[in-house]
């Protein structure tokens, strides 16, 4: 009889114990190893009715996992998961399989696969999303990469991920790094989304002055309707928790200052180097970034104070900003569906944004109601140039537009910053413009550096003499 385990896991912090947890669950045979000794005990410990143990060394893990090796890592991303792929390497044998399932950036996965595979091991990049709760009940994931190593390992991923109306949140998504690539996409509409909630609260406060009951209220509300998200869920939750320490609600206590990881910020470079604009969650980057800048904006606000018109009608208002946010996340997924569709071309990644949509309805940070009209877009057309150019998605558009001007106007008036429900409008009104001013551009690069232009009247490249030519 083999007594070997089918899957062993590297890192048992929050995303590794859980997902391993999961896969006891569903009858697996899994072990896990992790170089803090606490971390072997706390799996024990939660794994106690699984037997589930996990081993100090790395060495007796490696021989404990049966051939070919399936090894998951989940440690932080960066130097440590190459230096976890150096210790692993010469335990290993040909045909073992590495899947990283780390926030890893797509371009260390493409390296990694390619000096992996020189030795005989499959590598695949495999995004996860759903946090500590995801991992422990079922996530979504994001395997791209080595088509042999994923199939190796279909079965326990599939088992272990969400279901919605029975479809396993998980599915191939293509060859080379493809699956870091689609997760980052994935965090980076999830910083987006995240800024828009932030703005509609401070609307909601600093507008209309509701107190953290009135906009707990209001999300629930919100949460029951088209609204409804994984994001909006726990946001409104947060608006219920009150701080130990001061009885207050801990919200109030929370300084504001935004960190970050990295892979929205990554999101936004790779767009400017594909030339693919996603400005909604580049203005998410930003605004974590401007945030970080607490003594200058206390200085600020000293020195260029700006006195808030309150809104009246705040019935009226809810429901427009209800329309807005709305607006804003079906931009901000098509944003980075866009940037997915160029990327796909670009990578030679063959991404089915179907299926991508498809499993990000359920597990995952960014799942909502929304996505399921994105998928029903994408189903009935798979090579659906934009999310705009889907009927369905139109209309509801052309219902909500009103509402988010209306938005907009009243945020500037007020001297509230709204950078991303701004962007979502902006964007949304030059990409619905026939004849952008960029001819103005042209003209001007052609004035002042001979960068040619081109006509709308004639095929070819020209140049002018804008110094001298046609002055009247
Ligand atoms: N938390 C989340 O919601 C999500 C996280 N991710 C990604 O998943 C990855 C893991 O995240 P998370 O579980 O939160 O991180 P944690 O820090 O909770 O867990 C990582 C674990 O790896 C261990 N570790 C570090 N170096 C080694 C090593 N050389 N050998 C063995 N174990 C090691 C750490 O030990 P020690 O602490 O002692 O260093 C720790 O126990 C990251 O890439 C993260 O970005 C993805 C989706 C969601
Ligand atoms: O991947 C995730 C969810 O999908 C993580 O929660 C993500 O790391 C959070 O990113 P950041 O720390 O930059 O806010």
């Amino acid at each position: 009889m083999n007594n070997k385990y089918t899957l062993g896991m590297i890192g048992l912090g929050t995303m590794g114990r859980n997902l391993l947890l999961n896969m006891a669950d569903n009858g697996f045979k899994v072990t896990g190893y992790d170089k803090d000794p606490k971390m072997l005990k706390k799996l024990e410990e939660d794994g106690k009715s699984h037997s589930l143990i996990g081993f100090d060394s790395l060495e007796d893990f490696i021989q404990s996992l049966e051939l070919p090796r399936r090894i998951v890592l989940l440690v932080p991303a960066g130097a440590i998961v190459d230096s976890v792929i150096k210790e692993l390497v010469p335990l290993l044998e040909k045909d073992d399989m590495i899947i990283d399932s780390g926030n890893s950036h797509f371009t260390d996965t493409s390296r990694r696969a390619t000096e992996l595979a020189d030795q005989g091991i499959h590598f695949f990049g495999m995004g996860i999303s759903g946090g500590e709760e995801g991992a422990r009940f079922g996530p979504s994931m994001m395997p791209g990469g080595d088509k042999k190593a994923y199939e190796a390992v279909k079965p326990i991923l599939e088992a272990v991920s969400a279901k919605v109306n029975g479809d396993p949140c998980v599915t191939y998504i293509g060859p080379g790094a493809s699956g870091h690539f689609v997760k980052m996409v994935h965090n980076g509409i999830e910083y987006s989304m995240m800024q828009l909630l932030a703005e509609t609260y401070d609307l909601l406060k600093n507008g209309l002055g509701y107190n953290n009951d009135q906009i707990y209220a209001l999300f629930e509300k919100w949460n029951n309707g088209r609204l409804k998200s994984f994001l909006l869920e726990v946001t409104k939750d947060i608006f219920k928790v009150k701080d130990e320490k001061t009885g207050g609600f801990l919200l109030d206590y929370v300084k504001d200052e935004a960190k970050s990881k990295g892979t929205g910020k990554w999101t936004s470079q790779v767009s400017m180097d594909l030339q693919l604009p996603i400005p909604t969650i580049n203005e998410s980057v930003s605004a974590r970034d401007l945030s970080k800048f607490k003594a200058l904006r206390v200085s600020l606000s000293k020195s260029l104070p700006h006195e808030g018109i309150k809104i009246e009608d705040s019935s009226a208002f809810e429901i427009l900003l209800e329309q807005a946010l709305y607006f804003a996340m079906i931009t901000s997924y098509a944003q980075g569906l866009h940037l997915l569709e160029q990327a796909s071309v670009e990578f030679k990644y063959e991404l089915n944004l179907k299926e991508i949509s498809q499993i990000w309805r359920g597990g995952c940070i960014i799942r909502a109601e929304l996505l399921e009209d994105i998928y029903q877009a994408y189903t009935k057309q798979p090579a659906l140039p934009h999310l705009y150019a889907d009927e369905s998605i139109q209309q509801q558009l052309k219902d909500i537009l009103p509402g988010t001007r209306a938005v907009v106007i009243t945020a500037i008036q007020n001297g509230i910053a709204v950078p991303c429900f701004a962007s979502a409008l902006t964007y949304y009104d030059s990409l619905r413009t026939a004849s952008s001013p960029l001819n103005l551009t042209q003209a001007q690069r052609d004035f002042f550096g001979a960068h040619t232009f081109e006509r709308i009247d004639a095929e070819g490249i020209f140049h002018a003499d804008w110094n001298s030519k046609n002055l009247d």
